[in-house]
């Protein structure tokens, strides 16, 4: 019988699990890119729970210099990085005097990436994220993947360099990580399917005519999660369960038609599996992404956290129900996107990212989102401009393409 995991970042590692003490007595070093976030201030407040077995070595963010100064300080960090050049100098005077040594821009941001270090938290929002986790990743470090991106525009380029170093990318995305948990030593030859819950978002029971005007406030009001602005809108398109069935087909090499999505509104259940035998085990805990962060951090083990714990006899019921793929139709584009393959995804999310900030400035509609992003994968198909990249420097020109295509679709969609 073979009990070999199948899935690489169960099988890449056997026997090398990631201790939350190294063997050498040392604390786990991360690098932490997108700290000034969602993902990246859950994670520093993790460590401030356990700063005995963990060392944060470096910071990077976008452009918000103040912030991520002072978390530089909080954590008396190696090295911070700021993506965006021009805020390198506000960067070094908030700094001053510290003896943390700085920079800004493309290269600095790299330089954090590849920063010495245990794992590197992914959690940068967007394709932006792709580059400096993907050397990191090159460089031999383990990935701890909040930035859905780097699988979904480069997912194939991404697994293919994971497997040839035989290193783990640990998936911190909940669904992902719920999966994760729950297939840990398992062979994916026994697996049915896998099961990505979705809450559904704000508008689950708005009709299509109501959607029509909601506004980008009320879109950002999350149902559950509290999260950056990007995810939460697409969390209310399902344009993020889209992209997460993307990733899952990465991280978890099944066929297509073995990815489903469940509408299940109170996000307590996060991922299912189920078995050939019948069995579905799934993985269940309070909507807060510390718990999937502190799995990887600590995987193969567990740590202590004060997160809320689950009263299931409080909440009482659990509802589930089928997407509406008319109602939502981000999530139909997202998954013809992966059948489609190619550049079809990196096209996607590209204009996706567009368009959504346009709806958060006002200058298209909620439902204008999945319509720009079928005008401009429509637009690319017809230009033969959707072939599969072969390397990321492919997949970041893509991504410019597919920008260009979606900013001429938001002019024509404007309000
Ligand atoms: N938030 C969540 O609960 C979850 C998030 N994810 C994924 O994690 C990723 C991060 O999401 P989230 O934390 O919500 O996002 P946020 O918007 O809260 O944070 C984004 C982070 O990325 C930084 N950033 C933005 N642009 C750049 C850039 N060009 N170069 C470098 N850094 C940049 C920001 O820096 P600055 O502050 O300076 O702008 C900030 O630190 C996304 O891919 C999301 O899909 C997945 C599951 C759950
Ligand atoms: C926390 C997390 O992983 C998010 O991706 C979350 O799942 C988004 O909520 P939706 O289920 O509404 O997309
Ligand atoms: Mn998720």
């Amino acid at each position: 019988m073979d009990v070999t995991p199948t899935n690489s970042f169960v099988s890449a590692a056997p026997g090398q699990p990631v201790l939350p003490l190294s063997r050498d007595g040392r604390r786990t070093r991360l690098v932490i890119l997108g700290a000034t976030g969602s993902i990246g201030k859950s994670t520093l407040d993790i460590v401030r729970h356990h700063p005995d077995r963990f060392e944060v070595v470096a910071l990077a963010a976008g452009r918000r210099a103040g912030e991520l100064a002072a978390l530089a300080r909080e954590f008396n960090v190696r090295f911070a990085a700021l993506a965006e050049a021009a805020a390198g100098e506000e960067l070094d005077a908030a700094l001053a005097g510290s003896g943390i040594a700085n920079g800004a821009g493309p290269a600095a941001l790299h330089d954090a990436a590849l920063h010495p270090a245990d794992i590197v938290v992914a959690g940068i929002v967007g394709a932006a994220g792709l580059a400096p986790t993907f050397a990191a990743l090159q460089a031999g470090r383990t990935i701890a993947l909040a930035n859905k991106e780097c699988l979904v525009c480069a997912g194939d380029l991404f697994m293919a360099e994971a497997r040839r170093q035989g290193l783990s990318v640990l998936p911190m995305d909940s669904e992902h990580n719920a999966i994760f948990q729950v297939l840990e030593s398992r062979n994916l030859a026994e697996v049915e399917r896998v099961v990505l819950t979705a809450s559904g978002g704000p508008f689950r029971q708005l009709s299509l005519d109501e959607m029509r005007h909601v506004s980008p406030a009320q879109a950002l009001k999350h149902p559950n999660w509290d999260m950056g602005s990007r995810i939460t809108i697409d969390s209310a398109t399902l344009m993020n369960k889209g992209l997460e069935v993307i990733e899952a087909s990465h991280l978890f090499p099944l066929a297509h038609d073995q990815l489903d999505v469940l509408v299940h509104p109170q996000s307590v259940i996060h991922g299912m599996v189920q078995y050939r035998d019948g069995s579905l085990l799934a993985q269940l805990g309070s909507p807060d992404m510390r718990t999937p962060i502190a799995h990887c951090l600590a995987w193969p083990h567990r740590l202590d956290l004060p997160v809320a714990r689950l009263d299931l006899a409080r909440l009482a019921t659990l509802t589930f129900e089928a997407p509406d793929l008319t109602r939502f139709p981000a999530l139909g584009l997202a998954l013809d996107a992966m059948r489609a393959g190619g550049g079809a995804p990196a096209a996607l999310n590209a204009a996706d990212e567009e368009a959504v900030a346009a709806f958060l400035a006002g200058r298209i509609g909620f439902l204008d989102i999945a319509a720009v992003v079928a005008d401009v994968l429509d637009a690319l198909a017809a230009s033969g401009d959707l072939a599969a990249p072969e390397s990321v420097a492919a997949v970041l020109s893509l991504d410019s393409t597919a920008r260009r295509a979606a900013q001429a679709a938001i002019i024509r969609r404007a309000r």
